[in-house]
């Protein structure tokens, strides 16, 4: 592969530096490097950032591919600035045997997008009756590490606990939708005056917030990892802050949607703004930026959920839960937590690419993610401006779908150059994007 030199990029913020890239490692970092022959890219005003690692995708195949593929899926996370993307489970048939998340994972190298590491089910057809084959999926070419049901609460204690043991065998960790079914049956939004005004079914915090305390508790009791899937309130922020203080061994992600995004826009009954968990409250919404900042809350995690159009361009009440999130997230972190001084762009790299790789444990092995920008680790690398302002258009998206929250937002900060091992996955350094959904 041809050498590439990356001039004059201000690497996780900091002051300009060359990066040299050569046969997909970096091999050079410092100032005036040279390279006959290589390939230059003039990186002057660009942040370098790790590739980003998405511990939360949707990527829909098998069985949805006309909402998502996992060409399609993985191309919008390339454009985002993602070298290494999760993908979820609930797909069907449900990714709970090796055979399925091998299937998968065999995809995403296939597509070359970037790098796909499934997440295995935790309960068999995510039904949470008895557990999947959690150790064959750890085993299987993939090297499943993150388990979850996501969509679906484990909510049966015992089949949580179980899990938990069973994963700590080889390390793994339970990634739980922490949403108590029978607090939320039918609930359409956050839980609030609102929703008694708009007449539909309230969503209450409780209902996250009390599988957050008693999963924290289990993974404590079991001495296991557990994760928060997409935390929305201030009350489990306040439960995950008392659970670290305690050295407890939990982790939680917040949405970009969840740090921008409140309940009001529910008023309009747009089902673009329908999802899971529900947005939440302005103060909720300061609690998460805090938590992100403070690290409380360890990583952000997109929970791209695309869904055809037909599932969104419909009534509010039968309308799927769920937004796009891939290409938008940068984008979002930088105007809610980078503008606003809450978040550099290294705690922006540690959010988004070095804790959740360590998360995922995709950070060694054979092909990690989420290592330094460093000479001698593989060069995934993302180059962004944080200088532009573009308008999000839909139909500009990579994604099969079309149902981003954010169509005709104005949103700061492009992906110029997504670099997986060397490799230029997305590249518009040479002009300007379309657009971003
Ligand atoms: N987030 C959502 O609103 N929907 C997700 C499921 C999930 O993340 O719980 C989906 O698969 O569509
Ligand atoms: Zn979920
Ligand atoms: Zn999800």
């Amino acid at each position: 592969m041809n050498a590439t030199l990356i001039t004059n990029a201000r690497v996780l913020g900091g002051d300009p530096q060359d990066i040299l890239v050569d046969d997909g490692v970096i091999v050079g970092l410092g100032a005036g490097l040279r390279k006959d022959g290589a390939r230059t890219i003039d990186a002057t005003g660009l942040i370098a950032l790790p590739g980003l690692v998405d511990l939360h995708t949707h990527l829909r195949e098998p069985g949805r591919e006309d909402a998502e593929t996992v060409e399609t899926g993985t191309l919008a996370a390339a454009r985002g600035g993602f070298t290494a993307v999760h993908a979820m489970a609930n797909t069907d048939p449900v990714a709970d045997t090796a055979g399925v998340v091998e299937q998968v994972w065999r995809l995403g190298r296939e597509a070359g997008h970037a790098d796909v590491r499934p997440v295995g089910a935790v309960t068999v057809g995510l039904k949470g009756e008895r557990l999947a084959e959690l150790g064959a999926m750890a085993e299987s070419a993939a090297g499943v590490r993150v388990f979850s049901d996501d969509g679906v609460c484990v909510h049966d204690a015992m089949l949580m606990r179980r899990a938990l043991e069973y994963v700590k065998a080889f390390d793994g960790v339970i990634a739980q939708h922490a949403q108590e079914p029978r607090l939320t049956e039918g609930a359409q939004m956050n839980e609030g005056e609102l929703s008694g005004r708009l007449g539909l079914r309230g969503w209450p915090s409780v209902a996250e917030e009390a599988i957050v305390a008693r999963d924290v508790l289990l993974a404590a009791h079991v001495g296991s990892r557990v994760h928060i899937c997409h935390l929305s309130t201030k009350g489990s922020v306040e439960i995950v802050r008392l659970a670290k203080e305690r050295g407890l061994p939990v982790t939680a992600e917040v949405t970009p949607h969840h740090l921008l995004l409140t309940d009001e826009l529910v008023a309009g009954y747009d089902p673009r703004y329908k999802v899971n968990p529900p947005l939440r409250s302005a103060a909720d919404v300061a609690a998460l930026r805090e938590a992100l900042a403070d690290g409380t809350i360890d990583i952000v995690a997109t929970d791209h959920a695309p869904h055809p159009v037909e599932a969104k361009d419909c009534e509010w009440d039968v309308a799927a839960f769920g937004m796009l999130g891939l290409e938008t997230a940068l984008s979002v972190v930088q105007h809610t937590m980078v503008d606003t001084g809450l978040l550099d762009w290294a705690g922006v790299a540690d959010r988004m690419a070095f804790a959740p790789a360590r998360i995922g444990r995709c950070d060694t092995g054979d092909q990690p993610h989420g290592r330094p920008i460093a000479a001698g680790e593989p060069a995934n690398l993302t180059l962004v401006d944080p200088s532009t302002t573009t308008t999000v258009d839909p139909s500009a998206s990579a994604s099969l779908s079309r149902n981003t929250p954010y169509e005709g937002m104005k949103l700061p900060g492009t992906v110029v150059a997504t670099f997986l091992r060397g490799r230029l996955t997305h590249d518009i350094t040479g002009g300007t994007a379309g657009g971003n959904a």
